[in-house]
C-alpha cells in the first residue's frame, strides 16, 4: 500500500497571536441563506481570546453552518466572519494550521496503526508537542500499536482530541465530540479537554446538546437560534436570568402560563411548576392573582433553564387544569 504523499506546512514558529485579538471570532450581520431559508440571519458575534465558550441551540440554529465558514469550507451569502482577525473566505495554509477541529466522526484512516496516524501528523505540524499529545491520549486506554479500527468509538475520539491539541492550535472548534460516547468516555474526553485547556492558552469553542458537559465545561453560554444569536453571557449569568416559580392552584391556573416571562409550565405532584425568563418576586403576586393559593421559587439549574428557553415558543405542554385538585389526588402526574 503507498504511504499517502504528505505536505509540510512551512509554518513559522511563532507565539501565540491570538491573545492580543480582540476576539477570535468576530462575524458582522453574517448570512447564509439556501433559497429563501436562513440558516444564519444577521449573526454578530464576538467571542474573546481564551476560555471554553459552549454553542448551544435546538436542531437547525446554524451551529454547523457557521463551524463551515468559520473554517473556510462554506462562503456566506452576507456579511462577513474573521477567525483569528482573517478573514474566512481567504484563509491559508498557515492559518488552517492555527485552529484545531473535532466533529463527531473521529474519522481516520482504519487501517493504521495509532503511531502511524501521529508520525504522519507530526511531520505536518512542526509545533506538534509530543508531551501534550501523551498527556491528553494518556487519559483513555489506548495502545500505540493497535490500528484505528480496533479502538472503540471513545479512544477515537481520545485520539482525535489528543492530535487536534498537540498541534498547538491557538483556536480548537469542537462540534458534538461526544456525540455517541458512553458515559466513561465521555468523562474521559471531558476530563481530556480541561487538563488540555489548563496546559495551554488555547481558546475552545465547544458545541454540544448536552447540558451536563457545558455545565462542567464552559466559562461562556453562546446560544443561537433560527441562525441568530439570542444569549451570550457567563452560564451563571443565564441561569439568573431563569426562575422556577411552584404554585398551587386549588382551581383553574386562569391564564397564568400566558403571563409574562413564562417559558414552560409543568405539573408535578399536583404543583405547577412555571420556569420564567426575566422576572423578579412580583412575579409571585402575579400567579397569586390568578388565583394562586401560594407560590415560591426553586433552584433552576442549566439544563432546565436552556431547554425551557430553546423551547419556548414550542407548543406549551399546558396541564389539563380543568378539574380542581384541592387534595392533590392528581399528584404525581409529572408531564
Ligand atoms: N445544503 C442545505 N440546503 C438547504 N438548507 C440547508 C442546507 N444545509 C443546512 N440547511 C438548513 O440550515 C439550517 C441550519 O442547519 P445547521 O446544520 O447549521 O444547524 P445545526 O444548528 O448545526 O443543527 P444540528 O444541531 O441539528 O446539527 C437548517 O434549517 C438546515 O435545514
Amino acid at each position: 500500500m503507498s504511504t499517502p504523499e504528505l505536505k509540510v506546512i512551512e509554518q513559522p514558529v511563532r507565539p501565540s497571536t491570538s491573545q492580543n485579538l480582540p476576539y477570535v471570532i468576530e462575524t458582522e450581520n453574517l448570512e447564509l441563506r439556501y433559497g429563501k431559508k436562513f440558516a444564519l440571519k444577521s449573526l454578530s458575534l464576538k467571542i474573546p481570546p481564551g476560555r471554553i465558550h459552549a454553542l448551544v441551540g435546538a436542531n437547525g440554529a446554524g451551529k454547523s453552518s457557521l463551524f463551515r465558514i468559520l473554517l473556510g469550507f462554506q462562503s456566506p451569502t452576507g456579511g462577513e466572519a474573521r477567525i483569528l482577525g482573517r478573514d474566512c473566505v481567504s484563509l491559508n495554509e498557515h492559518d488552517r494550521a492555527r485552529i484545531g477541529f473535532v466533529n463527531e466522526e473521529h474519522s481516520l484512516p482504519a487501517w493504521l496503526r495509532v503511531e502511524d496516524v501521529v508520525k504522519m501528523q507530526r511531520n505536518l505540524y512542526p509545533q506538534w508537542d509530543q508531551k501534550v499529545y501523551r498527556s491528553i491520549v494518556g487519559h483513555f486506554n489506548v495502545g500505540e500499536e493497535q490500528r484505528i479500527r480496533e479502538l472503540s468509538r471513545g479512544e477515537r475520539a481520545g485520539v482525535n482530541l489528543a492530535m487536534a491539541m498537540a498541534q498547538k492550535p491557538e483556536l480548537l472548534i469542537l462540534d458534538e465530540p461526544t456525540l455517541g460516547l458512553d458515559v466513561v468516555a465521555k468523562r474521559a474526553f471531558l476530563e481530556a479537554v480541561l487538563a488540555s485547556v489548563e496546559a495551554t492558552n488555547c481558546t475552545i469553542i465547544y458545541c454540544s446538546h448536552q447540558m451536563e458537559e457545558i455545565e462542567r465545561l464552559a466559562d461562556n453560554l453562546i446560544v443561537m437560534e433560527l441562525g441568530e444569536l439570542v444569549h451570550m453571557s457567563s452560564p451563571d449569568e443565564f441561569c439568573e436570568r431563569v426562575s422556577l416559580w411552584v404554585a398551587e392552584f386549588p382551581f383553574q391556573t386562569s391564564g397564568a402560563e400566558f403571563l409574562p416571562g413564562v417559558l414552560q409550565v409543568e405539573r408535578i405532584d399536583g404543583l405547577f411548576h412555571f420556569i420564567v425568563l426575566d422576572q423578579d418576586e412580583n412575579f409571585g403576586e402575579l400567579l397569586e392573582d390568578k388565583g394562586a393559593r401560594c407560590a415560591w421559587q426553586g433552584a433552576v439549574d442549566l439544563d432546565r433553564a436552556v431547554n425551557a428557553f430553546l423551547t419556548r415558543n414550542h407548543a406549551r405542554p399546558l396541564p389539563d387544569n380543568a378539574e380542581p385538585d384541592i387534595a392533590g389526588e392528581n399528584g404525581g402526574d409529572a408531564q
